[in-house]
């Protein structure tokens, strides 16, 4: 896979984004999956068994419970929900509200965020990084901010409606501090340094949409295919449509999308630092017939020299599970290894 063209289709082709797509009555044979990569029975109910953490409880008596139920959450599913979490329901509303508005805008305004370009503050794309190459196209498009420095950004982000960046901005800083006090948490519960996860190790931010009109046959496509996200850890707003699911002891079982909650799902690299004790959840997406779906993932990220290892006080008998690396070196292998994170981690192993 190359990043290294960044294509920018005249508007004429903007036609490969979906959400340019009026109506379809069929599946588009380039978005049909071979018979094994297919998701089989797609419509599957959500689970109750999906641990629901209720964040109001960390101030005070409650939080080494809370912090025993996020360990155990990262252990047995590698991903939890998570409510009361100090996001306000109005600012919540409000983003995905704008996205919603985004992907529904006309063709030539979307046209002046397409870009494949990693470092682009802000990059609109459809299925991955990789559309001119790869046999099947994936029913999605994503838009991707980079939010830190948010100076630095900003002014790149779509500007249409006027109060587009301003929201975004505060949704941004709202959710990554949501997300740097799970990862206090998660410190804690591991018995890491206080401030482990502070810095260079948490340094980047996304803010990364994806959308996904209706589909003809989810039998036949898919949203995204299963993965485990490569970053520090992932969260996600998934609005109201089903969608979701994680790969539970060899089977996938629906993440139910609740109105208030976040879903969080620790990515690779803490994994790596647990030196194994956090599970990170092989998810996927499945499309909906009936209703287009909206979700907002935020992402924490190391920055590109950071040097990601297991935690000294987590080595224990057993030794080391994986060598030490940069960001950098890991993402490399990420990309050069049709973006399989799981696949890229193994290189890793000791
Ligand atoms: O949209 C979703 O439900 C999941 C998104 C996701 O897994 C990702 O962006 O890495
Ligand atoms: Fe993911």
């Amino acid at each position: 896979m190359s990043f290294d063209s960044h294509t920018k289709p005249s508007f004429r082709n903007m036609d490969i984004l979906i959400s340019n797509w009026s109506s379809v009555r069929s599946l588009p044979e380039s978005y049909i999956f071979p018979a094994e990569r297919r998701p089989g029975t797609h419509n599957i109910p959500a689970s109750k068994d999906i641990p629901i953490i209720d964040l109001a409880r960390i101030n005070g008596h409650g939080r080494y419970q809370v912090i025993q139920q996020i360990i155990e959450a990262c252990q047995d599913f590698g991903l939890f929900q998570v409510i009361n979490h100090g996001v306000s329901r109005e600012l919540m509303d409000q983003t995905m509200a704008l996205f919603k508005q985004f992907f529904a805008s006309p063709a030539p305004f979307k046209a002046r965020f397409y870009s494949n370009d990693l470092n682009a503050s802000c990059r609109l794309y459809t299925s991955t990084l990789n559309y001119e190459n790869e046999e099947v196209h994936y029913w999605r498009d994503n838009l991707t901010h980079r939010c830190r420095p948010l100076e630095d950004h900003i002014n790149h982000w779509p500007d249409d409606p006027p109060h587009y960046r301003k929201v975004v901005a505060e949704y941004s800083i709202e959710v990554g501090k949501f997300l740097s006090t799970i990862l206090e948490l998660i410190c804690d519960g591991l018995g890491l340094e206080s401030q482990y996860f502070e810095g260079e190790i948490s340094k980047n931010q996304l803010v990364s949409v994806n959308h996904h009109i209706p589909c003809p046959d989810p039998s036949l496509t898919i949203g995204m295919q299963a993965h485990c996200d490569p970053n520090l850890i992932s969260m996600l707003q998934q609005g109201d449509v089903c969608g979701l699911q994680a790969l539970k002891d060899g089977q996938w079982i629906g993440v139910e999308p609740l109105p208030n909650a976040f879903v969080v799902i620790p990515g690779l690299q803490l994994r790596v630092i647990s030196n194994g004790k956090l599970a990170s959840a092989v998810h996927r997406v499945v499309t909906d017939s009936k209703e287009s779906r909206t979700t907002i993932g935020s992402f924490l990220v190391p920055s590109n020299n950071v040097l990601i290892r297991p935690a000294d006080c987590l080595i224990g008998s057993s030794g080391m599970l994986y060598r030490g690396y940069t960001y950098q070196e890991f993402f490399d292998t990420f990309t050069s290894n049709n973006c399989e994170a799981e696949t890229a981690l193994e290189c890793f192993k000791v």
